[in-house]
């Protein structure tokens, strides 16, 4: 037992999006593995799609199932931000903040009582429900700590005087910043995270995001972190600055995939990836988020095939046949995959044919590329990618694909000339030679589990106190 015996309660409480429920519920492994109990609170049909409890741990991880609250204008059964367009992506928000009730109560009468509470970015009113409980409450950023810092400390994310409003707002470094970096945003990332739909419907989250982050982080006691200091040191630096409290990384949670593990699905991408040669192919994912739209599909496509090297792409969000060039599957057919189905990621990131991995860049994909070693092309669409992206390009693991600055519009011939440079080219040597040794920092599991230990020895030494 780590920690020096004392088994704690740790109630963990993510935001309603698979990017954020397969990080959390690799942590929630990770602790219970040490011996603490856990209590998971998300809504139903999360739980059953993106949170498989392994069977050794199930004595200590309780999943708890609160079904999300009706909310006008949001689809039914909707749960995920997989289940809804971006632009009603922030209804989500609203109808989560209605799960207060449910959770404040279920602090207040699970027994044991917790020790810990640990939430994500988007629970804004749960820090001070929890002080008063006397619940300890710590803030998981599942994003870089560029990303957060670039954000800013709690006040400038809660101060009027430095909130952005308009997306060339988040296009400027900002002052706090100390050392020489282009960590911003392009204006077509930022348009993206602005859309309104095709009535010109902004949906309103009832509370900002700057809002939520800023409460979140500044009512935590301590901020986890998703992220190695070895990878991003001068932002580390940076955040604990910015946030006057313990700032605690717990790696990359590298976990045994066993998605798929023998299923015939597998077994048939598995052979198709046996025939290719190893380190000849590019994989193509865009998370569970990013959706292109058809012009966007098509150009990428055409990309894929103009660059004649044979590639594995999951198209598989808001997917349509149409989204094809016509004759393309055709053309491709000796050398190239589409998959529109749930792939299994971490599976194909392990396959020795993969050679590069053309990525919108969000957090989880970008960290699993990684800790295989994998060559990144950087293909960010919304959210924290645009920022992820400039740092992985600045720790020269990946190249960015060239997109014009305003719209985000980008030729085959971009994708293709980018693919080729990564993949094959002598240019491209020294890039594939950092990506590769990043395997031994995001692929390192003992290294991950000593993050975890000074992490259950903080928790230990503040209920200790
Ligand atoms: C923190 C935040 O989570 C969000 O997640 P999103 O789903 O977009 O992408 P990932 O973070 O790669 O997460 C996606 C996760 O789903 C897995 N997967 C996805 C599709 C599939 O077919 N099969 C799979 O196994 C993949 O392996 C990864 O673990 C936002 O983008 C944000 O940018 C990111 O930083």
């Amino acid at each position: 037992m780590e920690g020096g015996g004392k088994v704690l309660h740790i109630v963990m409480f993510p935001w309603l999006a698979i990017g954020h429920l397969r990080p959390f519920l690799r942590l929630s492994i990770c602790l219970a593995q040490k011996g603490h109990r856990i209590s998971f609170i998300s809504t139903p049909r999360n739980l059953h799609r993106a949170v498989k409890v392994p069977q050794d741990l199930s004595h200590l991880i309780n999943v708890i199932a609160f079904p999300l609250p009706e909310v006008e204008h949001l689809p039914p059964h909707a749960e995920s931000s997989m289940d809804v367009p971006h632009v009603k992506q922030q209804l989500l928000k609203v109808a989560f903040d209605l799960l207060r009730p449910l959770v404040s109560d279920f602090l207040d009468n699970v027994r044991p009582k917790p020790d810990w509470i640990v939430y994500d970015y988007a629970s804004h009113w749960l820090p001070k429900l929890a002080e008063e409980m006397g619940i300890s409450r710590a803030f998981f950023s599942l994003f870089t700590a560029a990303f957060m810092a670039f954000l800013g400390s709690p006040s400038a994310l809660m101060d009027q005087k430095y909130s952005r409003s308009t997306a060339a707002d988040f296009t400027i470094v900002p002052e706090w910043i100390p050392f020489p970096s282009d960590m911003a945003f392009r204006l077509h990332e930022m348009s993206k995270n602005m859309e309104k739909d095709a009535d010109g419907n902004e949906y309103d989250s009832g509370t900002s995001d700057s809002i939520r982050f800023g409460l979140s982080i500044d009512g935590s006691e301590i901020v986890i972190f998703r992220s190695c200091v070895e990878f991003e040191p001068e932002w580390f630096d940076l955040v604990r600055q910015l946030y006057q409290k313990p700032v605690i990384p717990v790696g990359i949670l590298p976990v045994e995939d066993e998605e798929h593990d023998n299923n015939e699905e597998w077994l048939k991408i598995k052979q198709w990836l046996d025939a290719q040669k190893d380190d000849s192919l590019v994989y193509v994912a865009l998370g569970t988020e990013a959706a292109l739209s058809q012009t966007e599909a098509q150009e990428l496509a055409l990309g894929l095939e103009q660059c004649g090297l044979p590639f594995f792409w999951v198209l598989n969000r808001n997917y349509l046949p149409e989204m094809l060039p016509d004759g393309f599957q055709d053309r491709v057919a000796n050398r190239g995959m589409v998959y529109t189905e749930w792939a299994p990621q971490i599976k194909i990131l392990s396959h020795p044919a993969v050679g590069a991995f053309l990525t919108h860049c969000g957090w989880n994909s970008a960290t699993e590329a990684l800790g295989f070693g994998r060559v990144l092309i950087l293909f960010p669409v919304m959210n924290d990618q645009g920022l992820n992206a400039r740092l992985l390009q600045e720790k020269k693991v990946g190249v960015e694909i060239p997109r014009n600055e305003k719209d985000g519009s980008f030729t085959r011939d971009s994708v293709s000339e980018t693919v080729r440079l990564v993949l094959v080219s002598e240019e491209g040597r020294k890039v594939r030679e950092n990506a590769r040794k990043m395997k031994e920092l995001f692929g390192d599991k003992s290294r991950s589990s000593s993050y975890v230990d000074s992490l259950v020895q903080h928790m230990v030494q503040t209920r200790t106190r």
